[in-house]
């Protein structure tokens, strides 16, 4: 799984999807209740397999010299709350990221992001100041899931989240998916910029029945949402 989990990590600079050491992605066992990150701060050509740390479903570090990734409480969390998943990924993605910054929903323009999120992919707000929590570095879960529970979205049917003032976060039904979903994020995300300053003042959303078709056509028609057409 250490092997596993260094593979899907180090896809994150081969799609070109992190700068420095920005990023990480995990996988966890649900069997054992324990989940795989990568280390925080070390650079992707000086990381190894036996670098990845193991960590609980309470966040306690079960094996590994290296401090998990800082983003550690946000993977757990949302282990917790998405119990379907597999695997979790963050990056720094700049498309996706502008998106976040700017508290935009990324919209459903086309096949291209029907095939992977069934539905616009939501900006998540921050929490305001005085909902902080003091354990501050849980709060991008919390945020997570709670844009989720009041769209009453299906996370394994839209497998991704904006962060607003952080970047996205995409999941899947194991880590490899995970990235996969982050890559398509940031294309999708490059092609909505581009075609919202081509065609600015049009209704650019891909109708529903598009997106029932084109999603189900993908996944089958017993995916996430388990209705089909
Ligand atoms: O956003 C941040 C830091 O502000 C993190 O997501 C970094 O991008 C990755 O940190 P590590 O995984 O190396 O701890």
């Amino acid at each position: 799984m250490k092997q596993r989990v260094y593979d899907a990590n180090m896809l994150l600079p081969k799609y070109d999807l992190v700068t420095f050491t920005w990023g990480n992605v995990s996988e966890i066992d649900r069997e054992k209740g324990l989940f795989v990150i990568k280390p925080s701060g070390v650079d992707y050509d000086q990381l190894r397999p036996e670098d990845m740390v193991v960590v609980d479903l309470k966040g306690n570090v079960v094996e590994g010299d290296l401090n998990p990734s800082s983003d550690t409480p946000t993977h757990m969390y949302l282990y917790n709350a998405f119990p379907a998943i597999g695997g979790v990924v963050h990056t720094h993605s700049p498309w996706a990221v502008s998106f976040a910054q700017a508290g935009l929903d990324l919209p459903a323009f086309g096949t291209t992001h029907a095939d992977t999120f069934y539905g616009n992919v939501p900006a998540a707000s921050a929490l305001t100041e005085k909902e902080v929590t003091s354990a501050y570095e849980l709060n991008t879960g919390v945020v997570i899931a709670r844009e989720f529970a009041k769209r009453g979205l299906d996370p394994m049917a839209v497998p991704a989240v904006l962060v607003r003032q952080h970047g996205p976060f995409t999941w899947g039904k194991d880590a490899h998916d995970a990235v996969h979903n982050a890559k398509v994020l940031e294309v999708v995300a490059e092609m909505d910029y581009h075609s919202l300053q081509l065609n600015p003042h049009a209704n650019l959303q891909l109708p529903q029945y598009l997106l029932d078709k084109h999603y189900y056509r993908k996944h089958g028609a017993n995916a996430y949402y388990g209705q089909g057409n």
